[in-house]
């Protein structure tokens, strides 16, 4: 798992929380449900049967792999629609290349992340470049989908390219913890990601053994995602391990631990760390679309079938399909 090491991590600025910071404590861990998305690569859909109410303003997520594909099995998205929220493509091992309706396209590699604001929205399809899909290889990310205020459903699509080497890293106070602050701020630390309501988005390493105990905004939900590894979250110390999500109370910390060491395979323990100021606004969700009401949703479906969304650009060098 590549995605930005550092050799001496003691030389980053260290966090932790103040002493009288209340412990969130966990109210739930949960089991992600293994399947399958877009062409057929496969996924744990972290947040399935948590309710809005606790994700709010995020509002799907996706662990992408861990998968090691052989040759000619890679796959992606097609071509699909996106309105009214953010879709955030996180590539913690492999490449996927992206390419919009509106001309817009790059490449997604270890540690990149692309956020992209659909807001009125655009078709889109991110997919292994071919060179990928002749040798198969390590694909591991993930897909987090992030809601918009109703003022900013329908603003202009937007991307920011965020770079492995541009995320504000952190550690514990004994550097047994890593932490990729992708977006928002942590600690008075700002990350790369530009958000339209307050979020902290966070890719954390802990070696066996470690603990991290992270000031936590008091207007913020707190949700732990484990991409890798076995561990203990919140003052339970309820245990945790790979594809189970813990949701926070409230609070003002968030702790998070690593199992000690068992042997030399005992894996570090990868988490995804989020937060965010709950937007609370009604929502309606159907494939695709989130907006805030019926009415809106049909409008996007509507002008989807319209073409009004953009169409398939007539060369695109990708793999063709989708709705
Ligand atoms: O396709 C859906 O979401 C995605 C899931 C992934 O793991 C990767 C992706 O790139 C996407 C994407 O949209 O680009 C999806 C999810 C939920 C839903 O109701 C849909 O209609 C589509």
């Amino acid at each position: 798992m590549p995605a930005v090491t550092v050799e001496n991590p003691l030389t980053l600025p260290r966090v932790t929380a103040p002493a009288d910071a209340v412990a969130r404590p966990v109210l739930a861990v949960t089991t992600a449900p293994s399947g399958f998305e877009g062409e057929g690569f496969p996924v744990r859909r972290a947040f399935a049967g948590i309710n809005y109410r606790h994700l709010d303003p995020f509002i799907m997520m996706d662990q992408m792999g861990e998968v090691e594909y052989a040759p000619g099995e890679p796959k992606g998205t097609p071509w699909h629609p996106h309105r009214g929220f953010e879709t955030v493509t996180y590539i913690i091992d492999g490449v996927f290349d992206h390419q919009d309706s509106q001309g817009g396209g790059g490449t997604i590699t270890n540690g990149d992340t692309q956020w992209m604001t659909a807001g009125s929205g655009l078709l889109h399809i991110e997919a292994p470049p071919e060179s990928l899909v002749m040798s198969g290889g390590l694909f591991h990310g993930l897909q987090l989908w992030v809601n918009l205020p109703a003022k900013d459903k329908m603003m202009a699509p937007r991307y920011q390219d965020i770079r492995g080497g541009n995320v504000q890293l952190l550690t514990s106070p004994d550097g047994g913890a890593l932490l990729r602050v992708i977006a928002g701020e942590l600690d008075g630390h700002q990350g790369p990601g530009i958000t339209h309501t307050p979020i902290t988005m966070i890719h954390a390493t802990l070696a066996p053994g470690a603990e991290v105990t992270l000031p936590w905004r008091e207007d913020f939900n707190g949700l732990a995602y484990v991409l890798a590894g076995r561990g203990s979250v919140g003052p339970q110390r309820r245990p945790i391990h790979l594809g189970q999500t813990a949701v926070f109370g409230a609070g003002g910390s968030l702790t998070v631990r690593a199992d000690e060491k068992q042997d030399s395979h005992t894996p570090d323990l990868e988490v995804v760390l989020l937060g965010g100021r709950p937007i609370r606004e009604p929502m309606a969700h159907y494939g695709p679309f989130v907006m805030n009401t019926k009415d809106e949703l049909m409008q996007a479906f509507e002008d989807f079938q319209k073409g009004r969304l953009g169409t398939v650009p007539a060369v695109h060098g990708m793999t063709e399909g989708g709705l």
